[in-house]
């Protein structure tokens, strides 16, 4: 389990990013992270890894408090935190594999990971994770080779071949179309439940995090001003949260983006049926 608590982060500059920020995320629990531009949501997933340096509070995973480890058991700890990112973060000459097996470099010594000499055991695991999220024909392929949507496969198999007792995801789904976008976000809340891992994303898309999460955490400047189950943000929770002009814009771009995709589904559809 994830306990945050009363996290906050002054940058040096004196921007208060996050202020007493509390929160658990129980096991297998898919946790939303919402809010306008600049509401902190960064901030607070790197406050987790300690990428940022949070100013106080404690972030418990485990019972074990990571803004008091050291450099050598933050290391250790951070394997066991697994991140997912909106751009990948794949080596592309690499293939899929050799992406996957570098979720084991913390837990290999320095020459089995320069000769990218793999336990067994590992190789093995590689394989499973990658039938699990559907790559198992591309295991050869190069990262370069992939789709958008594969690549993030591959991104989610990397950070579950770390073992990890904590997902931290970055914007999954920004760089990808709202279909792809539907079935990485639908993939990620099975394995989670599968493997009862909680799981924080930071998610641009309203639609999508009420559509896949079980619960939403709405930041405004740095602040929780929601945190509850996706059905109750209403209208106003969500005029709260990103003030009403904001919101009345980001209705608007969802229809759109709703729209497009329906036509594109449709004019598809047309081009099938003329084959
Ligand atoms: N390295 C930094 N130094 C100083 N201030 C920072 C730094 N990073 C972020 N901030 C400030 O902290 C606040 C929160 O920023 P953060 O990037 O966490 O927001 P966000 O919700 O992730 O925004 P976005 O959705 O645009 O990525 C903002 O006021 C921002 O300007």
């Amino acid at each position: 389990m994830l306990s945050v608590q009363k996290l906050t982060k002054t940058y040096k500059t004196g921007d208060k990013a996050l202020t007493d920020v509390s929160f658990d995320v129980a096991k297998g629990q898919v946790v939303g992270l919402i809010g306008p531009s600049g509401a902190g949501k960064s901030t607070l997933i790197r406050c987790i890894n300690r990428l940022v340096e949070p100013s106080s509070g404690k972030v418990l995973l485990n019972d074990t408090d990571l803004v008091k480890l050291g450099t050598g058991d933050l290391r250790r700890a951070r394997r066991r935190i697994g991140m997912i990112f909106q751009e990948y973060a794949l080596v592309e000459r690499l293939t899929v594999m050799e992406n996957v097996l570098s979720g084991r470099l913390g837990y290999v010594s320095f020459w089995r990971s320069f000769t990218r000499k793999f336990p067994g055991a590992d190789i093995a695991k590689a394989y499973r994770l990658l039938d699990r999220v559907g790559l198992s024909a591309h295991v050869d392929k190069r990262a370069d080779a992939l789709s958008g949507g594969q690549r993030q496969r591959v991104g989610i198999a990397r950070a579950l071949e770390q073992d990890p007792e904590l997902l931290l995801i970055d914007e999954p789904t920004a760089s990808l179309d709202p279909k792809t976008s539907r079935q990485i976000m639908r993939l990620i809340v099975e394995i989670c439940r599968e493997q009862e891992l909680p799981a924080i994303i930071n998610i641009h898309d309203v639609v999508l995090a009420q559509q896949f999460t079980d619960r939403i955490i709405g930041l405004q400047a740095g602040k929780v001003v929601f945190d509850g189950p996706p059905s109750g943000l209403t209208e106003d929770v969500l005029t709260q949260i990103y003030g009403a002009e904001d919101w009345t814009a980001m209705r608007k771009g969802n229809a759109e983006d709703e729209a497009a995709q329906a036509e594109a589904e449709a004019e598809a559809t047309k081009m099938l049926r003329a084959l």
